[in-house]
C-alpha cells in the first residue's frame, strides 16, 4: 500500500529527500538483522550462451561451470594451467534471469524494505549480458517490492525513483535530460550526492515501470562491432523506499533506504570493438572509470581500509562509494561470454570478481525521524503527562511523585552523611597535624613548644619547612608567627574552636556510653565477680555522663573578654582531665568484664591479650557506623537478647548430655522458656519430653552468641580507647592554648609597663609599620608585580581600617613565600589559575612587566622629569636601554623605605594611577584573598601585569 509521501512532494517530480529533514540515527533494532552487520559483497558469475555472431564464427566454448559455485577454463589453447574460480554462485548459460535474481540478487534487492541500503550491479565485458541481466533483476525486484508492500499493511511505504547516467565522465539525469550535466557535491551527512537530480515518487508499480522505461530510453546506446545496442554509459537507477508504521501507532521513526541498480558500461578493447571517433572516446572514458572501479575493489579487497581508496578518481566510484566497502549490502553479477575469443576479457572479469569477493561492507538500518510526526508525538506525550499530573486519583504520576520525594530524601540523607564525613575528616586532619607537630616539637625546647598555634584554620600547615631562601625570610617567618601567636582575637577564636570540639567529644562520649550502658546492663552473668564489675561499670558510666554534660553546659557568649575566656578555659581543663580519668576507669572495667566471661579456649590472661590485640580503633565516630554496630547481629542491643534466648534454648534437661558445660554459661536463665531463636529453630515450648533433632548446633549457637557479646564489648572498648586518645589530644591543645594565653598576658603586661595598650592607635601605627616592612620584604622575595606593590603601598597607609587588608596581604605572602620555597622551579602553578607558580615563572613575569613599563617611560614622563630621574637613580648617560635600566632599579631595595616610596611614585606615574583619578578600591585586595586550601583563582598580580599590556 503506497500512501502519500511523508514529505510534501509535488505530484510529478520531487527533489531528493532534503538532508535537513531527516536526522539519521542508527536503529535500535534491525527488523532484518543486527544493527550494523559486516558482510562481504555477494559475488556471482553469469555465463551467457554463445551469441549468434560467436556461433557464426565457430567460436568455441572455453568455460565449464563445474558446479553451482565453480567455473573452470577449458584451456583449449593449452596456454595456462586451469585454475578453478569459486564464487557465491555461478550461473551457467542455461540459467534464466529469474534464477539469477532469486539466488544472486533478491535478498539484497529487498533489503531497503527493512531500512538497509543495497546495490546490485553488473560488471563484465561489452556484450557479455549486463544490460540483459540487470533488466531482469530490476523487473523482478520491482515486482517483489510491491508484493512486500501489499503483504505489509501495517506500514506505509513511499517509493521514489531517480536515475542518472555517467557518460564520458558527465552526469546526466535520465528523468530530466534537459537539466544538462549535473554536479557531484559532498555533504558531511549525506556523503556524495548529485545536485538537482530529480527524484520522482512512484504512485504504483505501473508508474514505476513506466519511469524505469523512460530512463532506459534516455540512456546512451551505440552500435559497436560486438554489440548492436551497446551501452555507452554507466547507468545508476535508484529506488528509495521510505516506510513507517501507520500513524495511529504514534510512530515517529521510519526506515529510509535505497536500492541502486547499476548497469555498467562494458570494458572493451578498441581492437575488438572496431571503434573510432566518438565510440573510441566513449570507450576510453568507460575503461578509465572501470579501471578506477577495479583499483578501488583491489584496494578494498586487500583489507586495507585505512589506506587511501581512490573513490574520487571517477564519478562512478564517487557515487558508488557507500556500496563499495560502506553502508550497503552489495551484490555484483559478473557477466561473461563463454567464447574462446573473449577468453582474456573473461579472465579479467573473473579476476575482478575474485577481488570483489573479499570486500566487506557494513550495512546498517537507516532511520529518519520525521520532525512533524515527532512534534505531534511529543505534544501528545506532554498532554498525557499533564493530564496525569492533574489527575487526583493515584496514578503513575503520583507514583512518580512519591519516587521523586523518596529520591530527594535520599539525597538529603546523603548530604547529611557527607557533611558528617567532612566534619570527621576535618577533625582527623587537625588531630593528625597536632600529632605531627607534637612529634616535631618534642625534639625542640619546651619553650618552643608553646610558641605556635594553628592560625585559625585547622587545615593549614603549621610547621614551617626548611626554606631554601635567605635567613631574612626565616626571621620574617618567625616574626609573623609571633605576630600571629599574640593576636587576642585569634586566641578567642581558638578557644571557641577547642570548646566546640570538646562539646562534640562530650556528645559522642555520651552516645557511646549509652550503648555501653545497655550492653553492660543486658549481661546476666552469674559470677559474683562479674556482678560487681557490672555494678561498678554502670556507676562509672553514670559519672562520665555527668562529666561530659558539664562540658556541654559551657556557654559561649558573643562578647566574652579574653580574661573570661582564659579563666573558663583553665577551669575546663579539670573537666577534660576528669573525663580522661573516667574513660581510663571504664576501660579497665571493660577489661575486667571481658575476663569474667566464660572462656572455652585458653587462660584469662591469653584472652585479655587476644582482646587487646583485637582492639583496633573502631570507626565509631561516624553515626552511621555506630548505628550499624548497634543494629548488627553482633550489636549490644540485639545480640545480648540472642545470648539470653540462646541460654534459654539450651536449658532443657534433655540437652544436658548433649551440651556438656553449657550450664556454666546458662545457669541464670534456666527457668525462662524460649519461644523462638533467631535462626528460626522452632520453639520446643510444651514439648518437654522431646529431644532436639538438631541439638548438635546448640553448642555452636552458644559460642556464636558468646562471641557476639565479646565482640560488642570489644568494640565498645576500642571506642572508649579512641575517645581517650581524643580527649588526650584535646588536653594537649588546651595546654598549648593556655601557654599562648600566658604569653599574651606577658605581652600585655610589658605593653602596660611602657604605657602602651594593645589596641591603642599608637600600637597600631607600630604594628602597621612592622607589617608593611614584612610585606615589602615578602614582595621582594616572591618577585611580586611592582605594579601591585605600588598600588598596595599607595592605598594602604596606616588607617585603622587597613588592618584587615594588611593581615590578608601578609598572610597571603607568607603562604606564597612558603609555597615558592617548597616548589622552587619544579612545580607548575599552585596558585589556582595563577601562572606564576614557581620562582622562575614569577621572575619571568616580573621581568616582562619591567620591560613593558620601560616602554611607557617616554609617553608618561616629560624629558625633563626623565633626565632628573636618570640622575637621581644613577642611570649613566649614553648607556643602552636607559629607560629599562631606570625601571630595573625600581623596587629593588626592600630595606630602604625611602627607596620604596620613590619607586612607588615612579611606577604610579608610569601606570597612570595618579592622573586617571580612578583609585582602585581597597576591597579589590580583600577579594583577592585566597586561602591556601582554596583553589579559586584570584585576580592577582600577573593579571595586573596583563592588564597593563593593554593600557
Ligand atoms: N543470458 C543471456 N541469454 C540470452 N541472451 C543474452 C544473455 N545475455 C546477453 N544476451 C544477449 O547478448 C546481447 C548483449 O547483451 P547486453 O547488451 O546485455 O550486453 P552488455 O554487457 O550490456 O553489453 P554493453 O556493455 O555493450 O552494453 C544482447 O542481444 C542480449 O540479448
Amino acid at each position: 500500500m503506497v500512501r502519500t509521501p511523508l514529505t510534501p512532494a509535488s505530484m510529478v517530480r520531487t527533489p531528493l529527500t532534503p538532508a535537513s529533514k531527516v536526522g539519521r540515527t542508527p536503529a535500535p533494532s534491525t527488523p532484518g538483522g543486527p544493527k550494523a552487520r559486516e558482510e562481504k559483497i555477494f559475488v556471482t558469475v553469469r555465463v551467457r550462451p554463445l551469441s549468434r555472431k560467436e556461433q557464426a564464427l565457430n567460436d568455441q566454448i572455453a568455460w565449464d561451470c563445474t558446479d553451482e559455485h565453480t567455473i573452470l577454463s577449458r584451456n583449449l589453447n593449452n596456454e595456462r594451467s586451469t585454475v578453478p574460480y569459486i564464487f557465491d554462485r555461478v550461473f551457467d548459460p542455461t540459467c534464466l534471469t529469474q534464477k539469477v535474481y532469486e539466488e544472486g540478487a533478491k535478498d539484497v534487492a529487498l533489503s531497503p524494505l527493512t531500512g538497509i541500503n543495497a546495490t546490485i550491479f553488473a560488471y563484465g565485458q561489452t556484450s557479455s549480458g549486463k544490460t540483459f541481466t540487470m533488466r531482469g533483476i530490476t523487473e523482478n525486484a520491482v515486482k517483489d517490492i510491491y508484493e512486500h508492500i501489499r503483504n505489509t499493511p501495517e506500514r506505509d511505504f513511499v517509493l521514489k525513483i531517480s536515475a542518472l547516467e555517467i557518460y564520458n565522465e558527465t552526469v546526466v539525469d535520465l528523468l530530466n535530460r534537459d537539466s544538462g550535466p549535473l554536479r557531484l557535491l559532498d555533504d558531511p551527512e549525506k556523503g556524495t550526492f548529485v545536485e538537482k537530480l530529480v527524484e520522482e515518487v512512484a504512485k504504483d508499480s505501473n508508474h514505476l515501470r513506466s519511469l524505469i522505461g523512460i530512463c532506459e530510453a534516455q540512456r546512451q546506446v551505440g552500435e559497436t562491432a560486438l554489440n548492436d545496442t551497446s551501452s555507452r554509459s554507466h547507468q545508476i537507477m535508484r529506488l528509495t523506499v521510505e516506510s513507517c508504521l501507520r500513524e495511529n501507532s504514534g510512530c515517529v521513526k521510519s526506515f529510509v533506504a535505497s536500492l541502486n541498480l547499476v548497469d555498467l558500461a562494458g570494458s572493451e578493447r578498441a581492437s575488438q570493438t572496431n571503434v573510432d571517433g566518438v565510440r573510441l572516446k566513449e570507450g576510453s572514458h568507460i575503461n578509465r572509470s572501470l579501471l578506477t572501479l577495479t583499483t578501488v575493489i583491489r584496494k578494498l579487497s586487500g583489507g586495507r581500509r585505512s589506506c587511501h581508496i581512490p573513490y574520487r578518481d571517477s564519478k562512478l566510484t564517487r557515487i558508488l562509494q557507500p556500496s563499495l566497502g560502506g553502508n550497503s549490502r552489495t551484490a555484483i553479477i559478473c557477466t561473461m561470454s563463454p567464447a574462446l575469443s573473449h577468453m582474456e576479457q573473461s579472465r579479467n572479469t573473473l579476476s575482478f570478481a575474485s577481488r570483489a569477493k573479499e570486500v566487506t561492507n557494513s550495512a546498517q538500518v537507516n532511520m529518519v525521524v520525521a520532525e512533524k510526526q515527532l512534534l505531534k508525538h511529543l505534544q501528545k506525550e506532554v498532554a498525557r503527562l499533564e493530564a496525569e499530573l492533574q489527575s487526583p486519583e493515584p496514578s503513575s504520576s503520583s507514583c512518580l511523585k512519591s519516587l521523586l520525594v523518596e529520591r530527594d530524601l535520599k539525597i538529603q540523607q546523603m548530604m547529611l552523611e557527607m557533611e558528617e564525613l567532612k566534619r570527621e575528616r576535618d577533625i582527623a586532619q587537625s588531630e593528625l597535624e597536632l600529632e605531627r607537630k607534637m612529634h616535631k616539637k618534642q625534639k625542640g625546647s619546651s619553650r618552643q613548644i608553646v610558641k605556635r598555634l594553628p592560625f585559625s584554620t585547622e587545615n593549614e600547615p603549621v610547621s614551617a619547612k626548611p626554606s631554601s631562601l635567605s635567613g631574612t625570610r626565616n626571621k620574617m617567618r618567625r616574626n609573623t608567627m609571633m605576630r600571629q601567636s599574640t593576636d587576642p582575637s585569634m586566641l578567642v577564636s581558638e578557644i571557641r574552636k577547642l570548646e566546640q570540639r570538646q562539646r562534640q567529644l562530650g556528645e559522642e562520649a555520651n552516645r557511646a556510653l549509652e550503648v555501653l550502658h545497655k550492653e553492660v546492663s543486658s549481661h546476666r552473668l552469674g559470677s559474683q565477680d562479674a556482678a560487681e564489675t557490672i555494678a561498678k561499670l554502670l556507676s562509672e558510666i553514670k559519672e562520665m555522663r555527668v562529666v561530659s554534660s558539664i562540658a556541654e553546659d559551657i556557654e559561649v557568649r558573643e562578647k566574652t573578654s579574653l580574661k573570661e575566656e582564659i579563666s573558663r578555659l583553665n577551669s575546663d581543663g579539670i573537666t577534660i582531665a576528669t573525663l580522661e580519668k573516667q574513660l581510663e576507669n571504664a576501660q579497665k572495667s571493660i577489661d575486667k568484664l571481658m575476663l569474667s566471661l566464660p572462656s572455652n579456649d585458653g587462660t584469662t590472661e591469653s584472652k585479655l591479650q587476644t582482646m587487646r590485640k583485637k582492639t583496633t580503633p573502631f570507626p565509631l565516630r561516624n553515626t552511621t557506623n555506630r548505628s550499624h554496630i548497634i543494629r548488627s547481629p553482633c550489636s549490644p542491643l540485639s545480640s545480648s537478647r540472642k545470648v539470653r534466648e540462646s541460654e534459654q534454648e539450651n536449658q532443657s534437661p534433655q540437652n544436658e548430655d548433649l551440651v556438656p558445660g553449657a550450664d556454666t554459661l546458662l545457669e541464670p536463665c534456666k527457668s525462662t522458656p524460649r519461644r523462638e531463636d533467631c535462626n528460626g529453630i522452632s520453639s520446643r515450648e510444651g514439648t518437654p519430653g522431646q529431644r532436639r533433632p538438631n541439638s548438635v548446633n546448640v553448642k555452636k549457637m552458644q559460642e556464636m552468641f558468646k562471641n557476639a557479646a565479646e565482640e560488642n564489648i570489644r568494640s565498645i572498648r576500642a571506642y572508649v580507647t579512641e575517645l581517650k586518645e581524643r580527649v588526650a589530644k584535646l588536653q594537649y591543645q588546651k595546654q598549648l592554648l593556655v601557654c599562648q594565653v600566658l604569653e599574651l598576658e606577658e605581652n600585655e603586661a610589658s605593653a602596660s609597663e611602657t604605657g602602651l595598650s594593645v589596641q591603642s592607635p599608637m600600637s597600631w601605627n607600630l604594628v602597621f609599620d612592622d607589617q608593611r616592612r614584612q610585606i615589602i620584604m615578602l614582595w621582594h622575595l616572591c618577585h611580586v608585580s611592582i605594579v601591585h606593590r605600588t598600588q598596595f603601598y599607595l592605598l594602604f597607609r596606616g588607617h585603622p581600617d587597613d588592618q584587615m587588608y594588611m593581615e590578608v596581604e601578609l598572610r597571603r605572602l607568607t603562604w606564597l613565600e612558603q609555597k615558592l620555597a617548597e616548589v622552587g622551579n619544579a612545580s607548575p602553578a599552585l596558585l589556582g589559575d595563577e601562572p606564576a607558580g614557581s620562582v622562575s615563572s614569577s621572575i619571568r613575569a616580573l621581568k616582562q612587566e619591567r620591560e613593558h613599563l620601560a616602554k611607557r617611560v617616554t609617553s608618561k614622563l616629560t624629558s625633563q622629569e626623565l633626565e632628573m630621574l636618570y640622575i637621581k637613580w644613577e642611570v649613566p648617560p649614553g648607556g643602552k636601554q636607559r629607560r629599562l635600566q631606570l625601571v630595573n632599579k625600581l623596587w629593588t631595595d626592600p630595606h630602604n623605605m625611602e627607596h620604596v616610596k620613590e619607586s612607588a611614585e615612579v611606577v604610579a606615574k608610569l601606570v597612570g594611577f595618579c592622573e586617571s583619578g580612578e583609585q582602585i578600591s581597597k576591597e579589590m585586595f580583600e577579594l583577592n584573598f585566597v586561602l591556601p586550601s582554596d583553589k579559586k583563582p584570584w585576580m592577582g598580580w600577573n593579571l595586573i601585569s596583563n592588564l597593563l599590556q593593554h593600557l
